[in-house]
């Protein structure tokens, strides 16, 4: 009995093993297919992949052609604003010369006159006057003798008129107009000979002092040197005016010359204006070359002076809108921003990238600096210049409705505190520290951290100023809101390309480190200074990192902390990547402005490989269910 059942229990055995050995086949059968379409899947993406690398190659074919057309289009307008400016130096040069020679000849001549004329007016002086009575006598005398000659030839003729009409009444018409012709030939000849009287008179005088002067009455000759001297200075008056009209000749042919000038500075205007242009669309397209190669961008900003600051400024020099100098040393940077650049100034530059976010690349903007440097200003803002993280949510919102979009976002936020990674999103566990994970497509990820879909704009500005309220921050003496922590936003973008029927995901990471500090120099407390000791850790953790990565090493050392680990990405990995170098101005931190300039020159060198997430990744699912379980929670609190 118990052999049988034995045997019974046996074949019942066999039996469930057949069957979980059929079973077991057809799972792996299951798993094999399941293999093979996922094969078929990754083929069909490397497909994909080739194609857009070949679009990609394409594109920057066709901008590095653009680039040297338009390059050639400076050199050109160079050219012609050298020949127009050598021309223009020319014609000045000419003109000057020739208006000095003139100038010359004119001042030696007019010295000469000068001289002549005072020897001559000195001369004239003594004689003038009998001189001018003469003159004004001889004639008068002329036309006296002149108007008494037409007066008898007048006569003559009335008297001939009278004989040849032979008339009681014509002669009477005949003496009416002698009468008539003799009074008003009469009225200046009396005053002809008044004035000839008082020229006699006049003359008599002069000749009374000439006697008087010089002891004899004057000479024939005396009468013709003073009217040949006088002759004289008519003729140097003659060629002083001739002068006059050649300085005017000349004035006139410098007003010609300057009116070229004028001419030609406006053509140099219009084509400085050119190169302008032409220099912003090479920026611009340098700017979309250097996109496009996955350049990591570098902005540098400066900030104002503060009462913190204590002494004066150290010699930061901004050459142009890329170079700075610091201790006679050159940094170049994408764009330098000055004490007086404003919050809009800087988001304009980081306002660029908006598209990208919509079409699937990653984006990742960090602020770096030394404590007090204006990181979180630049990051965050206030409430009346609103930073870089105020400025793109709004600018993402804006782009969305004007572009009718299907979208939806994802925000978390954490905190890197003394090497522990702290959820802000999440108040009731606040203290409890979260762990860094990989998921199956390689990308670093915190396990357990709050994601919570948002629903408009308004609920994500609270959410990140709620969750910036949480970051730890304290008074220290170089900032009297120092942040102690590196904080970490990150949103999800999910958009649904109605036209194409394709979905993207990009993650945006916006990140405001904590400032590295001497703690000498800050009087740190007891627990700051451990603060510092680990924000300067992981700081110098991001440096070697930085090293590596522009030093094209094999080994890059992100897992040596939290935040490089987290940064992975976004550094050397496939997001568009955007870094701005906060500086202070003030001569008490020169050494910490100098490594930090140092330190943006490295990270200007590292290349990502920017790539579009087509397709939704299992993070985005993972962190989908995670939102889904956040919103039932949250049903579920609000029910009780
Ligand atoms: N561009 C600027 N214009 C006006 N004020 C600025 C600017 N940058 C920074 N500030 C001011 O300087 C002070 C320090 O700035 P902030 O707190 O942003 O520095 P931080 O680099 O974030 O410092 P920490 O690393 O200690 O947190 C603040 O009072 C801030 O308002």
């Amino acid at each position: 009995m118990s052999y049988s059942n034995k045997e019974n229990i046996d074949d019942t055995q066999i039996l469930i093993d057949q069957e979980e050995v059929l079973e077991f086949v057809k799972q792996l059968k299951l798993m094999n297919k399941q293999f093979i379409s996922q094969i078929k899947q990754l083929i069909r993406e490397k497909e994909e992949y080739k194609f857009l690398i070949q679009e990609l190659q394409s594109q920057l074919q066709r901008k590095c052609e653009q680039l040297q057309q338009q390059e050639m289009i400076i050199q050109e307008c160079e050219l012609q604003l050298e020949s127009c400016r050598s021309n223009y130096e020319e014609q000045i040069n000419r003109l000057e010369v020739e208006l000095k020679m003139n100038q010359m000849i004119f001042q030696i001549e007019l010295s000469q006159q000068k001289q002549e004329i005072v020897d001559l007016s000195d001369k004239l002086k003594s004689t003038q006057q009998g001189y001018s009575t003469t003159v004004a006598t001889s004639f008068l005398q002329t036309s006296f003798n002149q108007k008494q000659d037409s007066l008898f030839k007048d006569s003559h003729t009335l008297e001939s008129v009278g004989q040849t009409e032979g008339e009681y009444s014509i002669m009477s018409n005949k003496n009416k107009g002698q009468q008539k012709m003799l009074k008003i030939i009469q009225d200046p000849i009396s005053n002809l000979k008044k004035q000839k009287d008082l020229i006699k008179r006049e003359i008599t005088q002069w000749q009374d002092e000439f006697l008087k002067k010089e002891g004899r009455p004057p000479s024939i000759n005396d009468k013709q040197s003073i009217s040949t001297k006088f002759y004289h200075y008519t003729i140097l008056k003659k060629q002083l005016n001739d002068r006059s009209t050649v300085i005017q000749d000349s004035t006139d042919c410098k007003n010609i010359g300057i009116q070229c000038n004028l001419i030609d500075a406006s053509q140099i205007l219009q084509l400085q204006e050119q190169i302008k242009q032409k220099t912003n669309d090479l920026k611009r397209m340098s700017f979309q070359l250097e996109d496009l190669k996955g350049k990591v961008k570098v902005y540098c900003r400066v900030r104002p002076s503060n009462n913190l600051d204590k002494l004066k400024d150290c010699e930061l020099q901004f050459i142009d809108e890329q170079h700075i100098s610091l201790k006679q040393k050159i940094f170049n940077f994408d764009i330098c921003f000055n004490q007086q650049s404003t919050q809009k100034d800087v988001y304009e530059e980081i306002q660029q990238s908006l598209q990208a976010i919509f079409h699937g690349y990653n984006l990742c903007i960090f602020a770096y600096g030394q404590t007090g440097s204006g990181k979180t200003y630049t990051m965050f803002g206030t409430q009346q210049q609103p930073g870089v993280i105020p400025n793109l949510i709004e600018d993402i919102y804006t782009y969305i409705k004007k572009n009718n979009l299907d979208c939806s976002i994802i925000v978390s936020s954490l905190e890197i505190y003394k090497e522990n990674i702290i959820d802000l999103l999440n108040d009731q566990q606040s203290s409890q520290t979260l762990e860094l994970k990989e998921n199956v497509n390689g990308q670093v990820f915190v396990q357990n951290l709050t994601n919570i879909k948002v629903q408009s704009m308004y609920e994500l500005m609270n959410l990140i100023e709620f969750a910036s309220s949480k970051r730890r921050q304290s008074l220290t003496e170089m900032n009297d809101c120092s942040s102690r922590s590196h904080m970490c936003t990150q949103l999800v973008i999910e958009t649904f390309n109605k036209s194409i029927q394709q979905k993207f995901i990009s993650r945006v990471n916006l990140i405001d480190l904590a400032g590295s500090e001497r703690c000498n120099k800050s009087r740190l407390k007891q627990n700051q200074l451990e603060e510092a000791k680990y924000i300067n850790k992981s700081l110098s953790a991001l440096n070697d990192v930085m090293i590596a990565l522009s030093t094209k090493s094999n080994f890059i050392p992100y897992r040596n902390s939290k935040l490089t680990y987290l940064m992975r990405d976004s550094l050397g990995g496939n997001s568009k990547t955007i870094m701005i170098i906060n500086i202070s101005p003030s001569f008490i931190n020169l050494d910490e402005s100098m490594s930090s300039l140092q330190y943006g020159q490295k990270v200007k060198q590292i290349i990502n490989q920017p790539i579009k997430n087509l397709e939704p990744v299992e993070q985005l699912k993972k962190i989908q269910k995670v939102c889904n379980q956040h919103d039932e929670n949250a049903q579920l609190r609000q029910q009780k």
